[in-house]
C-alpha cells in the first residue's frame, strides 16, 4: 500500500495572522512545503518573513489561522514541544555559543548528549573548517564558519523540518558558493528544508518551490524555476532587477 504521509505536505500555513503587542504584522500567511526538497521564502525587507518563521516555531502566537505539521495542529504549542516534534530553527543572528569550542557547540546541539560519529563525519564532509577548529573557541570563526557552525549544529540530530533565516547575510560570494553546496548536499538527505533568502543566486540554485510575501501576506506561491524564469513577475514581486542575477 502506498505510505499516505508522502503526499502530505511536511508543513502548511493557512491564513495565519500575527500580532506583536500592538502591532498587527502578519496579515494572512498561507503556503504548503512539501516533503522532501526546499522552499523558499522570500519577500521585500519587512515583509514579514522572519516573523512568519517565529510564528511557526511557536516564539509569537498566531492569533487566527493554522500550522500544520506532520498532519498535526502545532499552532497553540510551545516552542520546546515543536522543536521536539522534529523541526530545526536557525534563526538569523547566527546561533553560536562564542566562548564555547565548536566540539561544545555541536555537543550542546545533540538533543541526546552523544554525537553520532558517522552523521559527524558527513557534517565535517560539508564543513570541514569545522574539524579544523574543533578544539577552538567559536568565537574565532569567520562569519561564513559561524554560520556553518549553527547550521551544522541544526542538523546534527536527523530532523524532518529544517528552517533557516538568511543563512547568507553579510557573506562573500565564494562563501555563498559553499553555502549553495550544503544545501544541494542536504537536498540528498530526508530532511525538508524551508528556506528565507535575500540572494536570488542562491534561492534559484537550491529552490523547488516558493512562497513570496508582501506587506504580511502570501501574494504568490508556486515552482522556483517558474520564479526564475520570470524576469517580469520577479521584478513585480521582488523589486528585482537584472543585476540580482549577476
Ligand atoms: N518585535 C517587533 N516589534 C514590532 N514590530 C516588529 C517586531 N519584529 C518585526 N516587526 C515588524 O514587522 C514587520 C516584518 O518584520 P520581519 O522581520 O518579519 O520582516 P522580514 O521580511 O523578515 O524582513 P527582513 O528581510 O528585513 O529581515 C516589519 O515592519 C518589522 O518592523
Amino acid at each position: 500500500m502506498p505510505d499516505a504521509t508522502a503526499a502530505q505536505p511536511i508543513l502548511q500555513l493557512q491564513g495565519v495572522q500575527t500580532h506583536i503587542g500592538p502591532y498587527h504584522i502578519l496579515h494572512g500567511v498561507s503556503f504548503t512545503v512539501p516533503r522532501g526538497g526546499v522552499t523558499m521564502l522570500l519577500g521585500r525587507n519587512g515583509a514579514g518573513k522572519t516573523t512568519t518563521l517565529r510564528t511557526i516555531m511557536g516564539l509569537w502566537q498566531a492569533s487566527t489561522g493554522t500550522v500544520i505539521f506532520n498532519g498535526a495542529d502545532i499552532t497553540r504549542r510551545g516552542t520546546p514541544a515543536i522543536a521536539q516534534a522534529g523541526i530545526a530553527y536557525v534563526p538569523e543572528n547566527m546561533s553560536v555559543f562564542s566562548d564555547l569550542t565548536v566540539a561544545e557547540n555541536m555537543r550542546l546541539a545533540a538533543r541526546t548528549g552523544a554525537i553520532d560519529e558517522r552523521r559527524l563525519d558527513w557534517v565535517f564532509r560539508m564543513f570541514p573548517a569545522l574539524k579544523t577548529f574543533w578544539h577552538q573557541r567559536a568565537g574565532v570563526l569567520s562569519g561564513g564558519q559561524k554560520q556553518m557552525l549553527s547550521v551544522a549544529r541544526a542538523i546534527i540530530e536527523p530532523r524532518q523540518l529544517l528552517i533557516v533565516d538568511e543563512p547568507t547575510k553579510g557573506l562573500a560570494p565564494a562563501i555563498i558558493q559553499n553555502m549553495i553546496h550544503v544545501f544541494r548536499e542536504l537536498k540528498q538527505t530526508e530532511v525538508s528544508i524551508l528556506l528565507v533568502e535575500q540572494n536570488f543566486h542562491m534561492a534559484k540554485s537550491v529552490g523547488d518551490t516558493v512562497a513570496v510575501m508582501d506587506d504580511g501576506r502570501t501574494v504568490h506561491t508556486g515552482t522556483m524555476a517558474a520564479l526564475a524564469e520570470d524576469e517580469r513577475l520577479q521584478q513585480q514581486l521582488l523589486g528585482l532587477s537584472l543585476a540580482a542575477h549577476q
